[in-house]
């Protein structure tokens, strides 16, 4: 068979994923029809690629790292004309399929070591936009990393990351997984995500953005300082203060209590008094 001879190699994340019925949530999570082309980013030996050709997707393109799973790949969906596979680096190489048309959907079960920057690729980051903005992503994620994206305001999970991404896309759970899932089993519980990006039109003006991602940079370096002590580097205490009663915040508060809106509230705010300064100036 395609793969006989090859171990599960863990510099790249190797944990195939066993669990049928899991499988299934993937695929039914990412409501596949005729028109859609999917991304698989690390298809490993080829187990939710069988699942997702089984679906009616008109195209399936996977990138994979390790060239001796390239090779097994190969021959086990030789046959399928609706299948495309690259090898390399999901994180250096273009995401195109080789016809250069977008595809619509990611699906994958990731590997955990390249979690932060992979999602930043594919879904962007706050003040840039993604190369692609894909309709939805079903991703199978370490739940800690999961857990952040969901979390809301004051759980123990909400972090700055938290924000970030619920600036940017819509997220639910699908359910989650345990380590028996997989084979070898990994160390850590892992969770199935839905992430929909928000359309490039739906997105804040790209400045206020960056402005919220500055906030954050500072707020958060502080986890458990209060906002009167992180914020008063970016302003003196006593705008901070009448900004905080305006938006009906305390700067008593810690960072992991305030809601992403009101982070865009709080950058919008500071980014108008920045201006009214400019224009006074000039
Ligand atoms: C967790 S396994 C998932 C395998 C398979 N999809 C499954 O569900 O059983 C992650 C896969 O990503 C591949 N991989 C690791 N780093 C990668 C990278 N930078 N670019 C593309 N694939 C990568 C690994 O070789 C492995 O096949």
């Amino acid at each position: 068979m395609s793969f006989s001879g090859h171990s599960a190699r863990k510099r790249f994340g190797q944990h195939w994923l066993k669990d049928v019925a899991i499988l299934e949530k993937i695929v039914e999570a990412a409501e596949l029809c005729e028109n859609d082309r999917v991304l698989e980013i690390g298809p490993g030996r080829g187990a939710l690629t069988h699942k997702l050709l089984n679906s009616k997707v008109s195209l399936v393109h996977a990138i994979e790292l390790d060239t001796d799973l390239v090779v097994g790949l190969r021959e086990r969906f030789f046959h399928e004309t609706r299948f495309s596979l690259k090898g390399g680096d999901a994180l250096k190489i273009s995401l195109l399929p080789p016809d250069g048309i977008e595809v619509n959907k990611v699906v994958a079960n990731i590997p955990y070591n390249i979690t932060s920057p992979l999602l930043e690729r594919l879904i962007g980051k706050l003040g840039f936009f993604p190369e692609t903005r894909y309709e939805r992503l079903v991703l199978l994620l370490q739940k800690e990393v999961a857990d952040r994206i969901l979390a809301m305001p004051g759980q123990s999970s909400f972090s700055a990351m938290s924000v970030r991404v619920q600036l940017l896309c819509k997220s639910r759970s699908v359910c989650d997984v345990s380590p028996k899932c997989f084979k070898p089993s990994p160390k850590v519980h892992s969770k199935v995500v839905v992430i929909e990006p928000f359309a490039f039109s739906e997105r804040l003006n790209v400045d206020i953005e960056k402005r919220v991602e500055s906030l954050l940079r500072t707020a958060f370096l502080g986890r458990r300082k209060k906002l009167r002590n992180t914020l008063a580097s970016i302003r003196p205490l006593n705008q901070l203060e009448s900004l905080a009663d305006q938006l009906g915040i305390s700067l008593n508060q810690r960072p992991q209590e305030i809601s992403p809106m009101m982070w865009v509230s709080l950058a919008k705010r500071i980014h108008d008094m920045d201006k009214l300064v400019g224009e006074i100036q000039s």
